[in-house]
């Protein structure tokens, strides 16, 4: 399999650059007529991929959705992985899962093992525990053809303190930007950021960086592509923007249309 940043640049260069978020919450099942219960979960979220499948190039399941549900509901998460494979698009679990290197071993085969059934394109890391801790995701990642997001600079206004906090003269942000991008020639370019697409000063600088930047927020927490090519700048070109509700939380009926809407929006990313 070639290496996740050609995956992804194919992909994008073909279908637009969007990842659309599969967030199949209780809001989001009742604007799709669907009751709050595992039939309604499989409908709403299969539903996106049957009917996006062929035009998105990344699809973003979160993971606590499925889960919720239980082991039936995690049997749900592997269909719709399933079914975006089959699409021929990519998938990014958002798993946000970080722990010491023993248990990180354990994470990466349960997601970028290419026998497991949870198998993902790529899924989101976080590096509180320090971004070394997360070499074996990152070893079986660029072995495996596969990609990591790390949490850099999240959407959510309680992020500010911990990430835009100085140690050793740089932000945490800063950190996380800079160690990744120092080690990304040596792993295929196979890691990338989270850097929310709500702040109007990142706290950080990603301009020389040299990977995917997945961009959440868009939409429901505030954020629109426009911001974002405004303050990423020339980094703009690397981002991936991501959006959930904005694109499926007004029924399977609007679709196609919001989905379009943000793709030919994105296309000012450069
Ligand atoms: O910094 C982050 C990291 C991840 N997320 C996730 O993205 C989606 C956003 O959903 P919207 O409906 O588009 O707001 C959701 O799954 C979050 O867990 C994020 O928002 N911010």
């Amino acid at each position: 399999m070639s290496s996740y940043r050609t995956r992804l640049e194919e992909l994008t260069a073909a279908r637009g650059r969007l990842c659309v978020g599969v967030d199949p919450m209780p809001s989001v099942l009742e604007a799709w007529d669907l009751g709050r219960d595992l039939a309604g979960l499989e409908a709403c979220a299969r539903g996106i991929v049957e009917e996006l499948g062929e035009k998105v190039a990344v699809f973003k399941p979160q993971s606590a959705f499925f889960e919720a549900f239980g082991s039936a509901g995690v049997a749900v998460l592997e269909r719709v992985l399933a079914d975006i494979r089959d699409a021929g698009a990519l998938s990014l679990l958002d798993v946000k899962r970080g722990d010491i290197g023993s248990s990180m071993a354990g994470y990466a085969s349960a997601y970028l093992d290419d026998h497991s059934p949870l198998r993902a394109d790529a899924i989101t890391v976080s590096p509180y525990l320090g971004v070394g801790s997360l070499a074996p995701a990152i070893e079986k990642a660029v072995a495996a053809g596969r990609g990591l997001y790390v949490l850099a600079r999240t959407s959510n206004p309680d992020g500010h303190a911990i990430q835009t906090g100085v140690v050793d003269g740089v932000s945490v942000a800063q950190h996380v930007v800079d160690t990744v991008a120092a080690g990304n020639p040596g792993w295929d370019h196979a890691v990338g950021l989270v850097v929310g697409a709500t702040h109007e000063d990142l706290g950080c600088d990603v301009s020389g960086f040299n990977g995917s930047i997945l961009t959440p927020g868009i939409g429901a927490q505030g954020g629109t592509i426009e911001s974002v090519r405004r303050v990423f700048g020339d980094a703009s070109a690397l981002v991936l923007p991501t959006a959930s509700r904005e694109v499926i939380g007004a029924g399977r009926g609007q679709l196609v249309a919001r989905a379009t809407r943000l793709l030919e929006q994105s296309e000012q990313l450069g």
